[in-house]
């Protein structure tokens, strides 16, 4: 039988879930995708039914098979990518979540951490976590699950239950609930996680009331995770890479050597930058984060992360219903010379790095009689732009100055006028490359290593290939005002 060639990246997105088919070139064959459904049970909560996510994580990953025409024999690993901090609870026995998932952008335990913050616990915490006491994070997320499914906590006690976040549960669920396991990219996301001695940490399990039987194993991001239930392709094939989706991108975008950065536009945006081994906490409010662990060794990256970036222009769509598609908004914002004194501060679930306050909430300002649906989308898009100039100061505040451009993708990178505008906003060159499914490719690179298929980071780093560059061309002194603005639109948010 010929060699396996080819490798499957599942990529679990807040939105949507993807499976993407690539060859031994790192090219993408093909690719299946299903939306799925959002629950807003109470104002600031968000729920994801795992069912579903299971469900169309198995229906994209036989789609794709089907639409490249191979057979699942070609296919060397799979890698897993998820969104990150999202958690859920099953029951060991059953396979069953005890509750729908907890999704990264809930609020519900805002309260909690404010307790916990006005304790004094956060100076401990980010000392081990690199991360802040924020309901963004999952220890919150699942102690508040813990407390309010009847007989939860006991039954964690008792080491029925087992968490994990998306990639966790994927790989039970793909390997028939035989293996419990996590990276440390997902791992650090969890406020229980000692990111530098690279271990689930007592001091924090008992901070958050989290039962230690109830956590899965952390190993290397590309390793023989399991085998995935030969029932779902027809044939049994290794899991072989997993990361968090902000660290799959990095590693799909090749920003293998200090001070190369990336920035991801989905739902969110998270901009991250290679700081090497040794970790530095950030004195500017970012995070500090596992990039990816390789043969025990640990890469670390500087986080900055935005919780809205395309759900805002997603918004437009649903909510304001002034474009029926998000890519629009891109000849919107040509048509118009400029947003007409119109900021919008996207801050419809509290505002991230580096303002960090949950509590906020979204404002439109500026606006005037003669003020257009295209001035809205212009200055939506703006926001993206100005959200991501707060985190690139922030992180040439807290280390040296990254190396040069600025890497994009995700959904939202597909908009020329927005990466236009962004290296306008940043004053340095924005590049999109070729294969804007980077967080895919990040994860079938590391499957690809794990399996043995590609041989190490030298040769990763040649798939990488450029799309488009843009280069600043914004009047100075436009820039500084424009920015004026936006700041003082935060000002008024954070009032
Ligand atoms: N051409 C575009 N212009 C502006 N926004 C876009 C465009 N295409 C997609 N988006 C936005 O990007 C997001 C989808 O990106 P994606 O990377 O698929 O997100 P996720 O992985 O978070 O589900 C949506 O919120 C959508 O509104
Ligand atoms: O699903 P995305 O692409 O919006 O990413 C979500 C992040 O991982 C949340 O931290």
């Amino acid at each position: 039988m010929p060699q396996p060639t080819h490798i499957l990246a599942i990529d679990q997105g807040t939105t949507s879930t993807r499976c993407i088919l690539f060859d031994s070139a790192a090219r993408p064959l093909a690719v299946a995708q299903r939306e799925f459904a959002q629950h807003y049970p109470e104002l600031g909560w968000v729920e994801h039914d795992p069912e579903d996510i299971w469900s169309d994580t198995v229906a994209t990953m036989r789609e794709v098979v089907a639409t490249a025409g191979i057979d699942a024999s070609a296919i060397a690993g799979i890698g897993i990518t998820n969104q990150r901090e999202t958690v859920v609870v099953w029951d060991r026995a059953t396979g069953r979540p005890i509750h729908r998932a907890i999704v990264w952008q809930d609020r519900r335990t805002s309260e909690l951490c404010g307790q916990l913050k006005a304790d004094g616990a956060e100076a401990m915490v980010t000392q081990k976590t690199g991360l802040l006491i924020d309901p963004y994070f999952s220890a919150t997320k699942l102690a508040w699950i813990l407390d309010n499914v009847p007989g939860a906590r006991a039954a964690a006690e008792r080491g029925e239950l087992a968490c994990g976040t998306i990639d966790t549960f994927l790989l039970s669920r793909l390997t028939r609930g035989r293996v419990h396991a996590t990276d440390p990219t997902n791992a650090g996301r969890t406020l229980l996680f000692d990111i530098m001695a690279q271990q689930w940490d007592e001091e924090l399990l008992r901070l958050f009331r989290v039962p230690p039987a109830i956590l899965p194993e952390v190993r290397d991001n590309a390793c023989l995770f399991g085998e995935c239930d030969p029932d779902i392709l027809g044939h049994a094939i290794p899991i072989a890479g997993m990361a968090g989706d902000q660290q799959a991108a990095l590693f799909g975008q090749g920003c293998f050597r200090p001070g190369m950065a990336k920035s991801t536009y989905g739902t969110g945006c998270f901009a991250l930058m290679n700081i090497g081994t040794t970790p530095v906490l950030s004195s500017n409010r970012l995070l500090t984060t596992p990039a990816y662990r390789l043969a025990g060794v640990t890469t670390y990256a500087l986080e900055g992360s935005i919780f809205v970036a395309g759900a805002a222009v997603k918004w437009l769509r649903d909510g304001l219903k002034i474009i029926t598609r998000a890519s629009e908004t891109h000849d919107m914002a040509t048509r118009v010379p400029d947003s007409h004194g119109v900021y919008m501060v996207p801050a419809f679930v509290g505002l991230g790095a580096p303002y960090w306050n949950p509590d906020v909430r979204g404002l439109i300002c500026g606006l005037t009689l003669d003020a257009t649906d295209a001035h809205l989308a212009r200055a939506a898009l703006e926001s993206v732009a100005f959200q991501t100039k707060d985190l690139v100061d922030a992180m040439r505040a807290d280390s040296a100055p990254g190396q040069g451009a600025l890497r994009v993708d995700g959904g939202m990178a597909a908009n020329d006028w927005l990466c236009q505008f962004l290296a306008d906003i940043l004053a340095a060159p924005v590049e999109r490359p070729s294969t804007v499914e980077t967080t895919a490719l990040g994860a079938a690179f590391l499957a690809g290593l794990g399996t043995g298929l590609w041989t190490g980071l030298d040769q990763l780093e040649q798939v990488w290939s450029l799309n488009r560059r843009f280069e600043s061309k914004m009047d100075p002194a436009l820039r500084t005002t424009m920015i004026g603005g936006w700041r003082k639109a935060v000002e008024r948010t954070l009032l």
